[in-house]
């Protein structure tokens, strides 16, 4: 069973760990400079996070495996398809490949879990229609903590020793119920009301997008692949880290994955996705045309500089090359819908902007991130609403922040309360007038 798994391993890893500790708890790993400090901790390792390692160069690797790798190993809904999302939550929990047969349980098992009681869709329906969507999901979330099993156990007095365990049901019992909290914001939102019944046949990312309500058979295997690459960026991304440090004052998985959202809202995260496509219409509408030219592109991209803004989909914070998340897509648009204007767009804009961001001499990675390419491929099937990509990437991005969760609990992290400085302090131990930063 999926929990003895993970505990087996858990309970394996957490006596590694203290072995590690033991022998080498003092080594020293770097050092910090100031600069680190005023400028988003860049390149500083101040965490642990057991599902995925971020390369500057390489991209993503979840439990080592690239993305180009999980498309061909993990398991799939059809021969020649794209990964089952429910597959890498098995590999970020238990750090093996499923086979198909235990991706299919696990899919049985998310359906059994996935009722969301009627006060969450009620508590949705209270906010007005123009909310934004990722508002409303993170409202649906924060109504359902109501179920939280840690919650529950917690004030009930529950041991240090179960804390794992009332994670891990409540990661189960979230990552069942969010599409259907996900699908209700669409639904709510841009269909009026309509809501449509799951199909309990369907994989999880499959009955997410009936859901939704696209049952292309194409548009499902989308979803397989967006849900995918979206669902972990290592441990220091906004999200990511924002779920792990609230989870850290043992704050249930509802309180900390809703946190992590928030975090996910932001436009230097990810809504990037939205304000991607909203930019590319804007410059359609703009220069009237589908199909602006790389000329006509270079232009849009100095008038947006110009301005002050930054171009969305473009830098990252960690990788130095073009995301192999973007590729990944670039190959199914190419699978898909090679001439789909809107997306060849994106490839003429991949083209364009890299020799620009790089001539400004201060953008350190000049190259497409996921979110650069994902809005197109939704727009190729009718998924037209920007303002709801985000809500997609909370969904993916649910496998990985709270399969993180587990480990964290699983292997006794305590919480995070990092050392801050005041820049007066930084001032004195500058002008040699204490001894160390900080006194
Ligand atoms: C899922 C994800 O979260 S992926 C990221 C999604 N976000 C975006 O696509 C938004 C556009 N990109 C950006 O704003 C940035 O590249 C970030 C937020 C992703 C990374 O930020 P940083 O690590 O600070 O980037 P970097 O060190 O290269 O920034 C240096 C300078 O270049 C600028 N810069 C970086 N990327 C861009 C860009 N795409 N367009 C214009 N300027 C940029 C920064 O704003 C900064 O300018 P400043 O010194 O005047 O303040
Ligand atoms: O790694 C980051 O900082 C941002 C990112 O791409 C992600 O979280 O997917």
């Amino acid at each position: 069973m999926l929990k003895q798994k993970f505990k087996a391993q858990a309970d394996k890893l957490g006596e590694e760990i203290k072995q590690i500790l033991k022998e080498h708890g003092d080594t020293v790993i770097g050092e910090i400079k100031l600069s680190q400090i005023y400028q988003g901790m860049r390149g500083m390792i101040a965490l642990i996070s057991e599902t995925s390692l971020l390369d500057a160069q390489d991209g993503i690797r979840f439990r080592r495996h690239t993305i180009d790798e999980l498309r061909q190993k993990l398991p799939k809904a059809k021969e020649g398809g794209e990964p089952l999302p429910e597959a890498l939550f098995y590999l970020m929990l238990v750090g093996e490949i499923p086979t198909k047969e235990e991706v299919d349980t696990l899919s049985a098992i998310l359906q059994r879990r996935s009722h969301v009681p009627m006060y969450v869709y009620e508590t949705m329906k209270a906010l007005p229609t123009e909310t934004h969507p990722m508002t409303m999901f993170v409202v649906g979330i924060m109504a359902l903590q109501a179920e939280s099993v840690f919650a529950k156990r917690y004030a009930a007095g529950m041991s240090k020793k179960d804390y794992w365990e009332a994670t891990f049901e409540d990661t189960l019992d979230l990552i069942a119920r969010i599409p259907h909290i996900a699908a209700y914001v669409y639904r709510r939102k841009y269909k009026e009301g309509k809501i449509l019944h799951p199909d309990g046949l369907l994989d999880w990312a499959g009955n997410f997008a009936h859901m939704l309500g696209y049952d292309d058979e194409e548009f499902k295997e989308l979803m397989r692949l967006y849900m995918v690459i979206h669902a972990d960026h290592e441990g220091g991304n906004v999200s990511a880290h924002t779920t792990h440090l609230v989870g850290s004052a043992l704050s249930d998985p509802y309180l900390s994955y809703a946190a992590g959202m928030n975090g996910l809202a932001g436009p230097l995260h990810g809504l990037a996705n939205q304000e991607v496509i909203k930019w590319i219409f804007e410059m359609q509408r703009e220069l009237k045309t589908e199909s602006p030219t790389s000329e006509q592109i270079k232009q849009y991209v100095e008038k947006t500089l110009a301005e002050g803004k930054v171009v969305p989909g473009y830098g990252h914070a960690v990788l130095r090359k073009t995301d192999p998340r973007f590729i990944a897509q670039m190959e199914f648009g190419k699978k898909h819908m090679p001439d789909d204007p809107l997306v060849n767009t994106v490839w003429r804009i991949y083209e364009t902007v890299p020799p620009i961001l790089q001539s400004l001499g201060k953008v350190k990675n000049p190259w497409p991130n996921v979110d650069a390419h994902s809005g197109a491929l939704l727009v190729h099937y009718g998924l037209v609403e920007y303002e709801y990509y985000t809500v997609l990437f909370a969904v993916s991005r649910a496998l990985g922040v709270l399969s993180s969760l587990c480990w964290d609990r699983a292997l006794g992290m305590p919480i995070e309360r990092p050392k801050s400085v005041t820049t007066a302090a930084v001032k004195r131990w500058l002008n040699k007038e204490v001894e160390n930063l900080g006194d």
